[in-house]
Protein backbone atom coordinates (compact mmCIF):
# COMPACT_ATOMS: atom_id res chain seq x y z
CA UNK A 1 0.00 0.00 0.00
CA UNK A 2 1.16 3.04 -0.57
CA UNK A 3 -0.11 6.54 0.12
CA UNK A 4 -0.91 9.32 -3.31
CA UNK A 5 -0.70 13.04 -2.54
CA UNK A 6 -4.49 12.55 -2.85
CA UNK A 7 -4.46 10.19 0.55
CA UNK A 8 -3.04 13.17 2.26
CA UNK A 9 -6.85 14.42 2.39
CA UNK A 10 -8.45 11.72 2.00
CA UNK A 11 -7.02 8.62 3.74
CA UNK A 12 -9.32 6.10 2.49
CA UNK A 13 -7.59 7.02 -1.18
CA UNK A 14 -4.43 4.29 -0.43
CA UNK A 15 -3.23 2.97 -3.52
CA UNK A 16 -2.39 -0.56 -3.63
CA UNK A 17 0.56 -1.96 -6.03
CA UNK A 18 -1.23 -6.19 -5.61
CA UNK A 19 -5.10 -4.87 -6.23
CA UNK A 20 -5.72 -5.93 -9.93
CA UNK A 21 -3.57 -9.22 -8.86
CA UNK A 22 -5.24 -12.62 -9.29
CA UNK A 23 -4.00 -14.74 -6.45
CA UNK A 24 -2.98 -18.69 -6.88
CA UNK A 25 -4.10 -20.93 -3.57
CA UNK A 26 -2.44 -24.38 -4.38
CA UNK A 27 -3.27 -28.06 -3.91
CA UNK A 28 -6.44 -27.23 -2.57
CA UNK A 29 -8.33 -30.32 -4.10
CA UNK A 30 -6.49 -33.58 -4.41
CA UNK A 31 -6.43 -35.51 -8.16
CA UNK A 32 -8.88 -37.73 -6.17
CA UNK A 33 -11.28 -35.01 -5.26
CA UNK A 34 -11.40 -33.63 -8.84
CA UNK A 35 -11.92 -36.46 -10.69
CA UNK A 36 -15.15 -36.83 -8.29
CA UNK A 37 -16.46 -33.51 -8.95
CA UNK A 38 -15.68 -34.35 -12.42
CA UNK A 39 -18.11 -37.92 -11.96
CA UNK A 40 -20.95 -35.78 -10.33
CA UNK A 41 -21.59 -34.19 -13.58
CA UNK A 42 -23.91 -36.00 -16.45
CA UNK A 43 -21.47 -35.86 -18.88
CA UNK A 44 -24.48 -36.06 -21.80
CA UNK A 45 -26.75 -33.47 -20.13
CA UNK A 46 -24.31 -30.30 -20.42
CA UNK A 47 -25.54 -27.09 -22.03
CA UNK A 48 -23.44 -26.63 -25.02
CA UNK A 49 -22.49 -23.36 -25.11
CA UNK A 50 -21.71 -20.89 -28.41
CA UNK A 51 -21.61 -17.58 -27.84
CA UNK A 52 -21.53 -15.07 -30.89
CA UNK A 53 -21.43 -11.55 -31.13
CA UNK A 54 -23.26 -9.26 -33.33
CA UNK A 55 -20.84 -9.35 -36.48
CA UNK A 56 -21.35 -13.52 -36.06
CA UNK A 57 -18.20 -14.03 -34.47
CA UNK A 58 -17.62 -16.96 -32.13
CA UNK A 59 -16.86 -15.24 -28.70
CA UNK A 60 -16.84 -19.06 -26.60
CA UNK A 61 -17.46 -22.50 -27.23
CA UNK A 62 -17.34 -25.33 -24.80
CA UNK A 63 -19.94 -27.33 -22.48
CA UNK A 64 -21.26 -25.95 -19.33
CA UNK A 65 -23.34 -27.60 -16.47
CA UNK A 66 -24.64 -26.05 -13.14
CA UNK A 67 -23.68 -27.46 -10.10
CA UNK A 68 -26.83 -29.56 -8.77
CA UNK A 69 -28.15 -28.19 -5.29
CA UNK A 70 -28.97 -31.83 -4.18
CA UNK A 71 -25.55 -33.02 -5.40
CA UNK A 72 -24.31 -32.87 -1.26
CA UNK A 73 -20.88 -34.06 -1.44
CA UNK A 74 -19.52 -31.78 -4.49
CA UNK A 75 -21.36 -28.77 -2.43
CA UNK A 76 -19.18 -30.21 0.62
CA UNK A 77 -16.31 -29.23 -1.45
CA UNK A 78 -17.55 -26.42 -3.13
CA UNK A 79 -18.29 -24.59 0.44
CA UNK A 80 -14.48 -25.51 0.91
CA UNK A 81 -13.55 -23.65 -1.16
CA UNK A 82 -15.71 -20.65 -1.44
CA UNK A 83 -14.99 -20.62 2.58
CA UNK A 84 -10.75 -20.30 1.32
CA UNK A 85 -11.93 -17.49 -1.06
CA UNK A 86 -13.28 -15.34 1.27
CA UNK A 87 -9.89 -15.31 3.63
CA UNK A 88 -8.63 -14.52 0.29
CA UNK A 89 -10.81 -11.65 0.34
CA UNK A 90 -10.26 -10.52 3.48
CA UNK A 91 -6.64 -10.78 2.84
CA UNK A 92 -6.34 -8.79 -0.25
CA UNK A 93 -9.03 -7.59 -1.93
CA UNK A 94 -11.56 -6.06 0.74
CA UNK A 95 -14.53 -6.21 -1.41
CA UNK A 96 -18.00 -5.78 0.47
CA UNK A 97 -19.16 -9.75 -0.26
CA UNK A 98 -22.73 -10.94 0.31
CA UNK A 99 -22.59 -13.70 3.29
CA UNK A 100 -25.53 -15.41 3.12
CA UNK A 101 -24.92 -15.83 -0.84
CA UNK A 102 -25.69 -19.18 -2.37
CA UNK A 103 -22.81 -21.02 -4.16
CA UNK A 104 -23.21 -20.29 -7.70
CA UNK A 105 -20.82 -22.68 -9.76
CA UNK A 106 -20.47 -24.25 -13.14
CA UNK A 107 -18.30 -26.84 -14.38
CA UNK A 108 -17.02 -26.23 -17.82
CA UNK A 109 -15.84 -28.74 -20.32
CA UNK A 110 -13.41 -27.83 -23.03
CA UNK A 111 -13.03 -30.04 -26.28
CA UNK A 112 -10.96 -29.92 -29.41
CA UNK A 113 -11.11 -26.16 -30.19
CA UNK A 114 -13.27 -24.90 -27.81
CA UNK A 115 -11.99 -21.39 -26.18
CA UNK A 116 -13.24 -18.62 -24.46
CA UNK A 117 -12.68 -14.87 -25.88
CA UNK A 118 -11.19 -12.13 -23.56
CA UNK A 119 -13.99 -10.80 -21.58
CA UNK A 120 -15.14 -10.09 -17.63
CA UNK A 121 -17.64 -11.84 -15.65
CA UNK A 122 -19.41 -8.84 -14.77
CA UNK A 123 -22.07 -7.52 -16.58
CA UNK A 124 -25.38 -6.31 -16.55
CA UNK A 125 -28.30 -7.70 -14.41
CA UNK A 126 -27.77 -10.29 -12.76
CA UNK A 127 -24.31 -10.24 -13.99
CA UNK A 128 -23.60 -6.81 -11.95
CA UNK A 129 -23.30 -8.35 -8.63
CA UNK A 130 -20.12 -10.35 -9.15
CA UNK A 131 -17.22 -9.22 -7.10
CA UNK A 132 -14.69 -12.19 -7.27
CA UNK A 133 -14.47 -14.95 -9.75
CA UNK A 134 -12.69 -18.34 -9.51
CA UNK A 135 -11.35 -20.89 -11.18
CA UNK A 136 -10.47 -24.57 -10.11
CA UNK A 137 -8.57 -26.53 -12.61
CA UNK A 138 -10.03 -29.82 -12.39
CA UNK A 139 -7.51 -31.94 -15.41
CA UNK A 140 -4.48 -33.41 -15.18
CA UNK A 141 -2.55 -30.79 -16.90
CA UNK A 142 -0.58 -33.60 -19.16
CA UNK A 143 -4.07 -34.14 -20.37
CA UNK A 144 -4.76 -31.38 -22.84
CA UNK A 145 -2.45 -28.94 -24.89
CA UNK A 146 -3.88 -25.49 -25.06
CA UNK A 147 -6.63 -24.30 -22.90
CA UNK A 148 -4.75 -21.64 -20.75
CA UNK A 149 -6.74 -19.33 -18.41
CA UNK A 150 -4.84 -15.98 -19.33
CA UNK A 151 -5.28 -12.68 -17.61
CA UNK A 152 -4.75 -8.92 -19.29
CA UNK A 153 -2.58 -7.16 -17.53
CA UNK A 154 -2.78 -2.96 -17.17
CA UNK A 155 -0.59 -2.37 -20.33
CA UNK A 156 -2.17 -5.96 -22.20
CA UNK A 157 0.66 -7.93 -21.06
CA UNK A 158 -0.44 -11.40 -20.61
CA UNK A 159 -0.29 -13.42 -17.24
CA UNK A 160 -0.67 -16.83 -17.34
CA UNK A 161 -2.88 -18.63 -14.23
CA UNK A 162 -1.90 -21.92 -12.91
CA UNK A 163 -2.81 -25.12 -14.74
CA UNK A 164 -1.85 -27.61 -11.77
CA UNK A 165 -4.79 -29.88 -10.80
CA UNK A 166 -6.57 -29.23 -7.78
CA UNK A 167 -5.34 -25.52 -7.80
CA UNK A 168 -7.92 -22.54 -7.55
CA UNK A 169 -7.24 -19.29 -9.14
CA UNK A 170 -8.94 -15.71 -7.62
CA UNK A 171 -9.40 -12.44 -9.62
CA UNK A 172 -11.91 -9.48 -9.28
CA UNK A 173 -14.37 -10.33 -11.98
CA UNK A 174 -14.01 -7.03 -13.51
CA UNK A 175 -10.54 -8.08 -14.94
CA UNK A 176 -10.39 -9.05 -18.51
CA UNK A 177 -9.76 -12.89 -18.88
CA UNK A 178 -9.47 -15.56 -21.64
CA UNK A 179 -8.98 -19.41 -22.08
CA UNK A 180 -6.93 -20.29 -24.83
CA UNK A 181 -8.46 -22.91 -27.93
CA UNK A 182 -8.06 -26.11 -26.64
CA UNK A 183 -5.44 -28.02 -29.11
CA UNK A 184 -5.50 -31.87 -27.85
CA UNK A 185 -7.59 -33.36 -24.82
CA UNK A 186 -9.86 -32.37 -22.32
CA UNK A 187 -10.03 -29.95 -19.73
CA UNK A 188 -12.62 -29.44 -17.12
CA UNK A 189 -12.22 -26.48 -15.09
CA UNK A 190 -14.99 -25.39 -11.87
CA UNK A 191 -15.89 -21.53 -12.00
CA UNK A 192 -17.28 -19.80 -9.70
CA UNK A 193 -18.49 -16.04 -8.59
CA UNK A 194 -18.63 -14.42 -5.33
CA UNK A 195 -21.36 -11.55 -5.48
CA UNK A 196 -21.99 -8.24 -3.51
CA UNK A 197 -24.02 -5.35 -3.40
CA UNK A 198 -22.92 -3.45 -6.28
CA UNK A 199 -19.20 -1.57 -6.51
CA UNK A 200 -19.32 2.43 -5.28
O1 LIG B 1 -12.60 -22.24 -17.74
C1 LIG B 1 -11.93 -21.30 -17.30
O2 LIG B 1 -10.76 -21.42 -16.95
C2 LIG B 1 -12.54 -19.92 -17.17
C3 LIG B 1 -13.96 -19.80 -17.67
C4 LIG B 1 -14.49 -18.40 -17.56
O3 LIG B 1 -13.79 -17.44 -17.70
C5 LIG B 1 -15.91 -18.19 -17.23
O4 LIG B 1 -16.68 -19.15 -17.15
O5 LIG B 1 -16.30 -17.01 -17.06
FE1 LIG C 1 -14.79 -15.65 -17.13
Amino acid sequence: MSLSAASLQRPDLVERADYYDHRTLHDVLDADACRHLINVVDADAGDRTAYVDPQGKVTRHADVWWIAPDAADAQGLIQRIVALVRQVNQDYYGFDLDDTQEADFQFTRYGAGHFYGWHTDIGKDHLSRRKLSVVVQLSDPASYVGCNLQFHGHEQQLELATRAQGSVTVFPSFRSHAVTKLIWGTRWSLVGWLEGPLFR
